[in-house]
């Protein structure tokens, strides 16, 4: 089989992998990889950076996304051409409920779809939603863990300034558009703000593929806007619930 486009990488590199773990973060992918048996750096090609490893002798794949939904289809379709069938996404967020706090685990089983890019995979009225079964197992690994999670909905936007109503010192100015969305999403309970989830269900989901997605809560933002805890931290958490999640699907 040819290599594909961005990852060049062929089907046979990936030993019959399946599943997929794949952080935003291209150094995530790196600390992700260590904790996996017999770890091999397949590919660093712009923001995809692509590790083999096994959990329980089933052989597993880590490949970065980059930030927002154009790359992270880009990994999704070249992924799913090389085999793999589950989509695990492990990312790092902003809540906007006061009741969740920095450190704890956001499970999203739906998202809005604030970005762009699932436009190309299904019209804006068909819903941006996880894989059940992959969201049970990660709901599953959460519990195991003994760390505190929350399952709902996230705000998936394409831009981390004005798509997720932040007013920067620079300019000041959110479009219209945006004025008041904060509010609003927190009024029907929408727990967070990241950037690739509405991108990965929809077109997982469309596609017949399986996704699912936890993140770290890195700030709270009806308290801060800036984070204030250690962001290596938060990841390692995050990190094994996806890892065990993979386990549990295996
Ligand atoms: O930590 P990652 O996985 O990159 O996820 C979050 O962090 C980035 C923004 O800082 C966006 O990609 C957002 O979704
Ligand atoms: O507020 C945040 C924090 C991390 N990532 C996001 O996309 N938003």
């Amino acid at each position: 089989m040819k290599k594909v486009f961005h990852l060049g990488l062929d089907r046979e590199q990936l030993s019959g992998a399946t599943i997929a773990i794949v952080p935003g973060d291209p150094a995530r992918a790196e600390r992700i990889a260590e904790f996996l048996e017999k770890p091999k750096a397949l590919a660093k090609t712009r923001e995809y950076h692509v590790y083999l490893g096994f959990l329980k002798n089933t052989p597993v794949v880590v490949c970065s996304t980059g930030i927002g939904g154009p790359s992270t289809s880009i990994a999704v379709e070249e992924l799913a051409q090389l085999g793999i069938q589950t989509f695990l996404r492990v990312g790092t967020t902003g809540a906007i409920q006061p009741g969740i706090n920095e450190g704890d685990l956001l499970v999203s089983h739906a998202s809005v779809r604030l970005d762009g890019a699932s436009q190309h995979f299904a019209p804006i009225q068909y819903p941006a939603v996880a894989d059940f079964f992959a969201t049970q197992a990660m709901v599953k690994a959460c519990d195991e863990l003994g760390a505190t999670y929350h399952l709902g909905i996230t705000a998936s936007s394409d831009t981390f300034y004005p798509g997720q109503e932040r007013y920067d010192t620079y300019s000041g100015y959110v479009t219209k558009a945006f004025q008041g969305s904060f509010d609003e999403w927190q009024k029907l309970g929408v727990m967070n703000y990241e950037m690739e989830s509405a991108t990965l269900f929809t077109m997982c989901s469309a596609l017949g593929l399986k996704a699912a997605c936890v993140a770290g809560v890195l700030v709270n933002r009806t308290r801060s806007e800036i984070p204030d805890i250690d962001h290596q931290k938060v990841e390692k958490i995050a990190v094994q619930a996806v890892l065990k999640t993979a386990e549990n699907l295996i």
